[in-house]
């Protein structure tokens, strides 16, 4: 059976030609122009993926995401944003969407996407709550993040050093860690990390994205259940606890939890033993407890969101994972490691990044950290036709600062990406470009990584006044 797509956005004449190519690619596509509309869609049938617009006319990506966690957990979602609402994104991100991808949207690169939530999804043993199959833990493994624990960039930078010389000093104890830091800083890695190098690692680590498990399959997810104990428990389930015993447990966005999970959670991490819902006995559990969080816990905890006692239970050793702008030359380092990735992913052969690529990668500030290089360089490869990434491929909000030189040579860019441009976001775009360029249009034209004669026919097209 083909997987089933849903597709949100407002710009009809764009949704409809999203809709039209992933059709053609095999996937089952509804489309909604409204979070409305979308709300109706979800309920009435289940969807594998969700690819919706950051901005709605009714709504925005955050309420789709809430209301999609609420009702069905494993369907994936992708975020596609314009590029001044990169920010917005991020902190979806935090919420657990899988990606972000920035308009335009590039039909190779939204395509990877797609096929990456799908895998990761098909991963996830977990089954859906309303059709009751029987349910195993899951293990992170097999998810597209995962495979880059295979390598990882340790770094020379100062903050790298004391990351990594706090994960050295940890990962042999059974402290429990809490590692604090924004998203995409790659808390997911040091986690792993930890794990790795404890005397744990040749037994089981088990990650939970504390945000995609909805309240009333809280307790079944971590502690399990016996069959019939509620409405579609056809089988028993072993809980995330006692799939990790011995091993380690790894609480994702565990700022998440509701009030009353955290209850249990506390319980659980106090008497080292959990009890799987409709059951009377109880297992004893052995596993050390790794938890990561973007939000500020301790002004949680301030606001009576979340407890103090499971704190400080979690917090008897804590990590901050820097900011990528704050690893000075590592920014290079982390470059070319996702260089290699991109092109081992894309099967290419780009050589290297321009001197005044690195440059701007050096001075930007990352808002959205690894995870925002990660997927800037990927889309970089995919548009480069040379052994060097240039400039030109790079998105607006990367290169904003910087000064164009009219005399620069314009690259003309895959003009898949025009196809699938959103017309609403378009011209938005070119107005905000030709605003920076001063209203030169061979400096518009490069900011937006056009050449020149598209540039013209667009400014045609939408009547903008020069
Ligand atoms: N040391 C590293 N070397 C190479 N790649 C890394 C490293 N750390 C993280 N990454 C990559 O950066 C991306 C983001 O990392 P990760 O998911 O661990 O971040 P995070 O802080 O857990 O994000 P979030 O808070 O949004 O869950 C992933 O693609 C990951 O593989």
């Amino acid at each position: 059976m083909s997987q089933r797509i849903l597709v949100i956005d407002d710009d009809v004449s764009f949704c409809m030609m999203l809709k039209t190519f992933l059709t053609k690619k095999g996937f089952e596509v509804s489309s909604a122009f409204t979070f409305k509309e979308a709300e109706q869609l979800i309920l009435n049938q289940s969807f594998d993926l969700v690819l919706t617009d950051v901005r709605l006319p009714d709504d925005d990506g955050v309420s789709v995401l809430k209301f999609i966690r609420d009702t069905n957990k494993t369907t994936q979602v992708i975020l596609m944003t314009g590029y001044t609402d990169i920010k917005t994104a991020v902190s979806v991100m935090k919420l657990g969407a899988f990606d972000y991808v920035s308009k335009p949207i590039n039909s190779e690169e939204i395509l990877l996407t797609i096929h990456q939530a799908l895998k990761k999804k098909a991963n996830y043993s977990i089954v859906e709550s309303d059709n009751g199959d029987g349910e195993k833990s899951r293990k992170k493994s097999g998810d597209e993040d995962n495979n880059y624990h295979l390598s990882v960039i340790k770094g020379k930078s100062e903050k790298s050093l004391e990351l990594h010389n706090f994960i050295d000093v940890v990962a042999p104890t059974n402290i429990s860690v809490l590692i604090i830091g924004d998203s995409g800083t790659g808390k997911e890695n040091v986690a792993y990390s930890i794990h790795e190098q404890s005397k744990r690692s040749d037994k089981p680590y088990i990650a939970v994205d504390c945000g995609a498990i909805p309240k009333d399959l809280a307790a079944s997810e971590f502690f399990g259940h016996i069959k019939g104990s509620f409405t579609g428990a056809t089988t028993d389930k072993t809980g995330h606890f006692e799939a990790a015993n011995g091993g380690t447990i790894f609480l994702d966005e565990v700022g998440n939890l509701s009030y009353e999970v955290q209850v249990q959670l506390l319980r659980a991490l106090q008497e080292r033993k959990v009890k799987p819902v409709g059951s009377s006995k109880e297992i004893d559990v052995d596993i050390r407890v790794i938890a990561a969080t973007n939000e500020d816990l301790q002004k949680a905890v301030r606001e009576g969101n979340f407890r103090e006692d499971l704190y400080h239970r979690l917090n008897e050793f804590s990590i901050k994972t820097p900011r990528l702008s704050e690893r000075g030359d590592d920014i290079l380092l982390f470059a070319d490691f996702f260089l290699k990735q991109s092109n081992t992913d894309l099967e290419k052969q780009i050589l290297d990044f321009s001197e005044e690529v690195k440059e701007i990668f050096l001075r930007y500030d990352w808002p959205g950290n690894l995870r925002e290089m990660r997927n800037i360089i990927k889309r970089a490869v995919l548009l480069t036709q040379t052994d060097i990434i240039q400039k030109n491929v790079l998105p607006c909000e990367v290169i904003e600062h910087e000064n164009y030189s009219s005399d620069e040579i314009i690259h003309k860019r895959d003009e898949d990406d025009l196809k699938l441009f959103s017309s609403k976001n378009e011209e938005n775009t070119i107005r905000v470009a030709l605003e920076k360029a001063k209203y030169n249009k061979t400096k518009a034209a490069q900011i937006l990584g056009i050449d020149r004669k598209t540039l013209y026919n667009k400014i045609k097209l939408y009547e903008i006044e020069l």
